[in-house]
């Protein structure tokens, strides 16, 4: 595992999006190959699209054969309805780039069968190769996708319940009610998120510092979702100095003293 230290939230941003556009170069995809890419909503990653999307204007970077696969879908909630993560990603996202809508790929909270759009979505994800690099965030309970505490840690695509906690935290992009917060939401899987090469997790903020703290500084655990990251072989754990908050020193400085080594995995890369 490696964590990855920004000063501020912007600049966890515009590294994510430099890891992104890195990989899918190095990648060299065409009509053959394409890159599999797996993306999060939420308000931690809006700034990685922002980058993106101005990356992409500048001619650095197309998405012509990237395929993608989105974490979570609410339950029940219009494609259309302004917090629908269908609605986010096509505003925040795919209607800047020049992705084909046949490669975007997100649940559909709607299904007739929801078991069974579940388990289509794994064998898309299959059929596609596998996720080259999957972009995640986290809860402040630690949880990825929506993959709340308790959850399986083998876990695949399923109907998932939500906490008390998602509820509470997802309210303010309800008018603050959270009546009007769905109660059920389609996720991958922690397994699904496990299969893929590369694991890249985006945490800002202080409130999120104890997620950080249990993420790496303890052991892997069910309540904490996050940290059967532990156990992948190339997870990317990027973070802002708020979040470190619950961190040993020892930690923070081991990390922070390989910035170089880090700045490494986005070089060759001509923005700044
Ligand atoms: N299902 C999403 C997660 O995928 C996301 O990581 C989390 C954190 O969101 P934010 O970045 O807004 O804190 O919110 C929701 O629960």
């Amino acid at each position: 595992m490696r964590l990855i230290i920004k000063d501020k939230a912007d600049d966890v941003s515009k590294w994510a999006a430099k890891y992104v556009v890195k990989r899918i170069k190095d990648f060299n995809p065409g009509p053959d190959k394409y890159f599999v890419l797996g993306l999060p909503t939420g308000g931690t990653p809006l700034g990685m699209y922002k980058y993106l999307i101005e990356y992409y204007k500048a001619g650095d970077i197309s998405f012509k054969y990237v395929k993608t696969f989105n974490m979570d879908e609410y339950v029940g909630l219009p494609r259309n309805h302004v917090e629908s993560y269908h609605y986010y990603m096509l505003t925040n996202f795919f209607a800047h780039v020049n992705i084909d809508p046949k490669n975007v790929h997100i649940l559909d909270g709607n299904a007739v069968d929801l078991q069974a759009e579940c388990a289509h979505y794994e064998m898309l994800i299959r059929e596609a190769g596998g996720v080259h690099l999957f972009v995640g965030g986290i809860g402040p309970d630690g949880h990825i996708a929506f993959n709340e505490p308790g959850s399986s840690l083998v876990s695949r695509t399923r109907v998932k319940t939500l906490t008390q906690d998602t509820l509470e935290a997802n309210a303010r992009f309800f008018g603050n009610d959270i009546d009007q917060v769905p109660k059920q939401a389609l996720t991958v899987g922690v397994g699904t998120v496990m299969d893929a090469e590369t694991v890249m997790i985006l945490i800002t903020g202080w409130h999120k510092a104890l997620a950080l703290h249990k993420a790496i500084e303890k052991g892997v655990n069910h309540m904490w979702t996050i940290s059967a990251f532990q156990q992948h072989p190339k997870t990317l754990i990027l973070c802002d100095e708020l979040a470190t908050m619950e961190l040993k020193v020892k930690t923070v400085k081991y990390f922070k003293a390989l910035d170089s080594v880090h700045g490494m995995l986005i070089e060759d890369d001509s923005h700044s």
